[in-house]
């Protein structure tokens, strides 16, 4: 019978999602300069506004997605269900209402389910772009997803 986890590596080099609220752009811009050297051994990408806004201050290479409220968090969600991003780092606004709070949350479920490591202040962050994690790669436990459609499908149609 096949296991309910099944172990996913993130690689050495990661693939990192940059995304920020409008009132915590310029922090994350300051943080991705303070980090340029460790970010740049990796491959970078984030919603659409933030993406631009980090190459065109820091000249680093940053992929951008959609802005956010057009649907970003949730290319980077979907990018996280395919194994395609393995890192978040995501300074949420706290203190303003979003429109699309719903795909935050959304962002942040799948997130946990997929247990990517993903900081949503500076702090936390720091800590992680500091882990020596950061130049190796790392094997973690995820969902069987195939078992887990065969136990529903098994159940469900019965
Ligand atoms: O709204 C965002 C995340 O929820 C960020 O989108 P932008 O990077 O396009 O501003």
């Amino acid at each position: 019978m096949s296991a309910d986890y099944i172990t996913m590596t993130i690689p050495k080099q990661k693939r990192i999602a940059l995304i920020a609220h409008d009132a915590k752009k310029e922090e994350l811009i300051k943080w991705c300069e303070d980090n340029r050297n460790i970010l740049s051994r990796h491959e970078l990408c984030g919603t659409g506004t933030t993406a631009r806004m980090i190459t065109d201050r820091t000249n680093l290479q940053v992929k951008g997605y959609n802005s956010g409220p057009l649907g970003g968090d949730q290319q980077i969600g979907a990018k996280i269900v395919e194994g395609r991003i393995d890192f978040v780092v995501f300074f949420s606004d706290p203190l303003t209402a979003a429109p699309h709070d719903p795909d935050v949350k959304a962002l942040l479920r799948i997130a946990q389910v997929y247990d990517i490591p993903m900081a949503n202040n500076k702090a936390t962050a720091d800590f992680m772009i500091q882990s020596k994690l950061m130049d190796e790669p790392y094997d973690h436990k995820v969902i069987n997803f195939q078992k887990n459609i065969d136990n529903r499908a098994n159940t469900l149609g019965k």
